[in-house]
């Protein structure tokens, strides 16, 4: 007897999602207090406001949860490993990231890790996960006689790790504030596949007005890709008053968006095709010269 014809199954289709290439971004320039549970209250709030118009992507600053000082760093610290119960701070950011559908850079908090404190920025999936955890590799020791002196290795300790994520909206290059200095980081994020480069940050009055936007464009039109950054407000009442000034620069070292020292939340576009343009434009990777110089990746060679 002939055996029944199977009912025929189509193949599921695995078609790739399409990765995203225009989206918005919200920068959350806030104000910071010394109410952790204000500050928290306060980035919720204005994720929410960010989100509600439109961004996809939502940036906050250096250190939200707590004053920028060596003083308030272990009194701040959450140990983000431990969970969302000893993380306050962390637990607000994968709640808000899933409810709302969205990716969040969550700026960075002071983090508690056994002995050690970290300046650390935690990246949320809109689902709510966990995705990266970037620890400030670049520690912020400054001494200007008369201007500024400022020792984060009195406290804190440098991270380790260079960190990419794949996010939805594109693979993103994570630094915090001095981190921006050094471009071989910027590089190899950008060896790496990066689109985007996103840098929490806290210049200062000093280094502030001469070097904030001016490193922000290096970054941008070295590697032809873009780069936000996100400030606290400034509080000229505080220990450690902050330049503001968050941005959004594309990869042809173009200002999109940005803003004075108040507090603000900046909607703009990026568009990843712009890269495509600009490195087509102008093709600096095809012509640099690796035969007389190059940037060795040393983490890819010791895993090698
Ligand atoms: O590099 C600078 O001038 C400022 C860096 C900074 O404020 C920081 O890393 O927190």
């Amino acid at each position: 007897m002939a055996s029944p014809e199977k009912a025929r199954v189509p193949p599921a289709v695995q078609t790739p999602i399409p990765p995203i290439t225009k989206f918005k971004i919200g920068l959350c320039q806030l104000k910071v207090s010394a109410d952790k549970e204000k500050n928290i209250l306060h980035a919720r709030t204005a994720v929410e406001e960010a989100a509600e118009k439109g961004a996809k992507l939502v940036v906050l600053p250096e250190i939200w949860n707590s004053p920028y000082s060596n003083d308030s760093f272990p009194v701040y610290a959450e140990d983000i490993d431990a969970g969302f119960d000893a993380s306050p701070s962390t637990a607000m950011l994968s709640e808000i990231a899933r409810r709302l559908n969205i990716t969040i850079i969550g700026g960075s908090i002071p983090e508690r890790s056994g002995d050690k404190l970290y300046n650390t920025c935690c990246v949320f999936g809109p689902d709510g996960k966990l995705k990266a955890k970037h620890r400030k590799i670049h520690l912020f020791d400054i001494d200007i006689p008369g201007k500024i002196t400022f020792k984060e290795s009195m406290t804190l300790t440098a991270g380790e790790t260079p960190t990419t994520v794949d996010t939805e909206v594109g693979r993103i290059g994570i630094g915090i504030c001095y981190d921006i200095r050094f471009q071989e980081l910027a590089m190899l994020y950008a060896a790496r596949g990066a689109q985007l480069i996103c840098y929490p940050g806290a210049f200062n009055m000093t280094t502030g007005p001469l070097h904030w936007e001016l490193l922000q464009k290096s970054r941008a039109v070295d590697n032809q890709l873009y780069v936000a950054t996100c400030s606290p407000a400034r509080d000229a009442a505080a220990g450690y008053v902050a330049w503001g000034h968050s941005t959004l620069v594309g990869p042809f070292g173009e200002i999109l968006a940005t803003t004075e020292h108040d507090e603000a939340i900046l909607i703009s576009e990026i568009d990843y095709s712009q890269i495509e343009l600009r490195r087509t434009n102008l093709p600096l990777e095809k012509q640099r010269r690796g035969d007389l110089y190059r940037l060795v990746d040393v983490q890819r060679l010791d895993s090698e």
